[in-house]
């Protein structure tokens, strides 16, 4: 463990929070939730914040990204923060020509497809990291005892984006290249991956209590290409901080038949999407690991006695794993009503953990 003295896990501040409790697969005081995507456009106060300002320029300003951080803690009353950033600033910090285009996402300026582009890519250098670790200690400063949760992209998700150059469906780019020529996909997913896993060790090491990786798209993969072509590079970017001791949270969607492989690139809690009922995520995990999920996003509009039997019942199914920390099944949608946030957060702390 190299995490300063001063660091939040290790000056008392957030290593008994029901949320770290939880991850190491103890008994919290409250049962935690957070949301992903809980920073955003569904807060009157982040649409504010943002007029006239880049998604990728608003990550990069310090002030900023600490105070988008903040605004989901303070209106929801969540059990974390997560730190407000995209998981290509890593790419953009390298130098690469990319930005998040509204209404459709990240967005490069020339797609990575050959050996030659692979290694043409720029090294991402330490010091580029710096806007990053003074947002987080800026953030942590302010956040006390509720702990941060540093993230990064996986390079399967990231080398998607980046084989495409932009938003696919499909993946067709990245699973043709992982066949046709392992040796570019493998350069490449390496290339992501120690891009990511730096990205992810600066926020662990400026105050974030926990890190979670994001293979959003995996669950375009089978099995068998997942474990051959994608783990080896998951594994590896989580490698960059490993010996920090910061629990490690992994998270994909469409991924149901990927959770055991996911769970065993080595990480502490395993992030399930709304899809698997937590129940039958534990026993395909045999009891393992604790499960982080799995609130279906599409009922958050629904009326609240419907929303309100559906947060019991995915309560009552995280009671089955040896510890459960309540999420969505995916990100917050937009168009989200916050106030249903506040009132599911609330729900959730009066019931017994
Ligand atoms: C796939 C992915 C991306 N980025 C991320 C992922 C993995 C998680 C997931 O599956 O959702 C990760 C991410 N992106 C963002 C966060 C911040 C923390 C949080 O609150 O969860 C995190 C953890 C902010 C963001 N990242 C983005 C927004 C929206 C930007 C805006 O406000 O206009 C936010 C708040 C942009 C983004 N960035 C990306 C997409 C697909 C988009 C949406 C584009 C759009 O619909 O406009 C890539």
């Amino acid at each position: 463990m190299t995490l300063s003295a001063s660091h939040p896990l290790m000056d008392g501040r957030t290593a008994g929070s029901p949320l770290i409790t939880a991850y190491r697969g103890g008994a919290p005081s409250r049962r935690p939730v957070w949301f992903m995507r809980q920073a955003g456009r569904s807060l009157p106060e982040y649409r504010a914040l943002r007029e006239g300002i880049g998604m990728l320029d608003s990550c990069l300003r310090p002030d900023l990204a600490s105070e988008i951080t903040l605004q989901p803690v303070r209106r929801h009353g969540v059990d974390a923060g997560i730190f407000f950033s995209d998981i290509v600033i890593p790419l953009k910090l390298a130098g690469i020509d990319v930005d998040i285009v509204p209404g459709v996402g990240p967005v490069l300026g020339a797609p990575v497809r050959t050996a030659a582009d692979v290694r043409a890519l720029p090294k991402l250098e330490a010091s580029a990291l710096d806007p990053i670790r003074e947002a987080v200690a800026m953030t942590v400063e302010q956040l006390g005892t509720t702990p941060l949760i540093g993230f990064a992209g996986a390079p399967f998700t990231l080398a998607a984006y980046m084989v495409e150059g932009r938003p696919s469906r499909d993946h067709l780019g990245p699973r043709t290249m992982m066949h046709a020529d392992p040796e570019t996909w493998q350069a490449l997913a390496n290339w992501a991956a120690d891009a990511s896993g730096e990205f992810l060790r600066a926020q662990l090491e400026a105050g974030a209590s926990a890190g979670q990786l994001f293979d959003s798209w995996a669950g375009s993969l089978g099995l068998a290409d997942y474990q051959r072509h994608v783990a080896p590079a998951s594994s590896r970017a989580l490698n960059h901080v490993r010996d920090l001791g910061a629990p490690l949270v992994h998270f994909g969607t469409g991924t149901s038949e990927l959770l055991v492989a996911m769970r065993d690139v080595g990480v502490d809690v395993v992030g399930v999407d709304y899809r698997l009922p937590l129940d039958e995520a534990n026993r395909r995990l045999g009891g393992t690991v604790p499960l982080q999920g799995n609130i279906d996003p599409a009922l958050l509009p629904a009326p609240w006695e419907v929303l309100e039997e559906h947060v019991r019942g995915v309560l009552a199914a995280g009671d089955a794993a040896p510890a459960h920390v309540v999420n969505l099944g995916h990100g917050v949608p937009p168009e989200t009503d916050p106030t249903v946030l506040t009132r599911v957060v609330d729900l959730i702390h009066s019931i017994e953990p």
